[in-house]
């Protein structure tokens, strides 16, 4: 069903032509990098020396948040894409396009069913919302051949937004519908192949253990799995149940079986790898376990991993090649200020902490680093 990388001509020549526009893309965002942008590269670049980045996560993020310079345009500090919202959920994509936003991306755009448009858009006017995707039940008096056309059309409505997307967010209440699911696999081809990097949460991730090879081999997905979504992860991928008793081994061994992709872990401790070490952030952050609180994660690891491959692409622009994967320094960004942010929050709302209460920390945490 899905379309593999090099199995047809036509197929690839399309595909490089979309990398070579976006690689241009992405040069044309960077021109303009100061020089505290080059201090920043070195930071990053002795963090990729090998040390453990566990007591390092303030200089990870102080490494790859650009400056606010006022030379910049807008759409240069990032533009997100959350693929998410259904007849059940609105909450989810809305908290991790509002987060991307809060962090200090330019733009934040939610792909979603229309029904779950109009109540995101209430939410926030900040939100560029497309109520593009449908489910099963609204067209259920459609046959074969008209759902494959409603498909034909959800996807191209995509394609003319998707290369200016820094990086998908795939999942934060996206339901299980076949159909809708069937859509957006298609839209995650189309962005692989655009080398477009996509975090997968949530109900992506459903999708994702149920057809891996949209991910398999791919170094710009990043997973998010929470307890049991990582459950399910590891039956399908190694075959066999979690264990406790070798947490890292066992990370290392699913990031390496899906090809190396980065697999953020969450729990007590956040676990990070890309199959090549295990890395963690342990900060304080707070017993509340409200939901949405990974929602927040995914929206700021999209930002966050952005923002380190601008650091990346402008530091071998200058020869001088960081070894650090992006996507793992977006993730420990992420979880890093996710935590401090709801540790703040506990600190004003204790027990009646919950996810809106964390997003308005976000920025407040984050502030002594503009
Ligand atoms: N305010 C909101 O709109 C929120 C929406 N959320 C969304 O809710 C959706 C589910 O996330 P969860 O973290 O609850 O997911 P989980 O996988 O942790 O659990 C979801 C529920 O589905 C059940 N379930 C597990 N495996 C299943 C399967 N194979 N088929 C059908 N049902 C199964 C579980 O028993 C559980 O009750 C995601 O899209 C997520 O983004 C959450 O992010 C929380 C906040
Ligand atoms: N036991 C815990 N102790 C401390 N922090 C935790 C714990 N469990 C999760 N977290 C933190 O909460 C964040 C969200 O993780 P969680 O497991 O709640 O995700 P989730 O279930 O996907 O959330 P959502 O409700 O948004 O779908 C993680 O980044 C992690 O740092
Ligand atoms: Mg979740």
């Amino acid at each position: 069903m899905f379309v593999k990388h090099g199995m047809n001509s036509g197929f690839s020549s399309l595909a490089s032509s979309a990398v070579l526009r976006r690689q241009q893309f992405l040069i044309r965002s960077l021109k303009g990098y100061s020089v505290s942008d080059k201090i920043r590269m070195e930071a990053v670049k002795c963090l990729s020396g090998g040390a453990s980045l566990e007591a390092n996560a303030e200089s990870v993020l102080r490494a790859i948040t650009p400056s606010l310079d006022p030379s910049r345009h807008k759409g240069q500090a990032g533009k997100i894409a959350v693929i998410g919202g259904c007849r059940e959920y609105t909450g989810a994509p809305y908290f991790a396009a509002i987060s991307a936003l809060k962090i200090g991306a330019d733009l934040s755009h939610v792909f979603c069913t229309e029904g779950a448009a109009t109540v995101i858009k209430s939410y926030s006017p900040e939100l560029i919302v497309h109520p593009i995707l449908e489910e099963s039940y609204n067209i259920s008096g459609v046959n074969d051949e008209g759902k494959r056309d409603i498909s034909k059309k959800i996807l191209s409505e995509f394609d003319k937004w998707m290369e200016r997307f820094d990086c998908l967010v795939v999942g934060p209440g996206l339901g299980r519908d076949p159909f809708l699911l069937e859509c957006v696999s298609k839209i995650m081809t189309r962005a692989r192949q655009s080398n477009v990097p996509i975090v997968v949460d949530g109900d992506g991730l459903f999708l994702v253990t149920n057809s891996i090879e949209l991910v398999s081999g791919y170094r710009l997905a990043v997973l998010t799995p929470n307890v049991n979504e990582y459950k399910r992860l590891v039956q399908k991928v190694l075959g066999c149940d979690v264990n406790d008793q070798n947490t890292h081994g066992e990370l290392l061994s699913l990031s390496k079986k899906i090809g190396n992709v980065t697999i953020l872990r969450k729990g007590k401790s956040d676990l990070i790898s890309d199959g090549e070490k295990v890395q963690s952030v342990s900060i304080y952050g707070s017993p509340r376990r409200c939901g949405g609180q990974g929602d927040i994660l995914s929206g700021s690891v999209a930002v966050f991993l952005s923002w380190a491959r601008q650091c990346n692409s402008a530091a071998e622009r200058e020869s001088t090649i960081s070894r650090t994967n992006p996507t793992v320094l977006g993730c420990i960004a992420g979880s890093a200020l996710l935590r401090k942010a709801a540790a703040l929050a506990f600190e004003h709302k204790k027990r009646s902490t919950l996810t809106t209460d964390i997003i308005e920390h976000l920025g407040q945490r984050y502030t002594h680093l503009s």
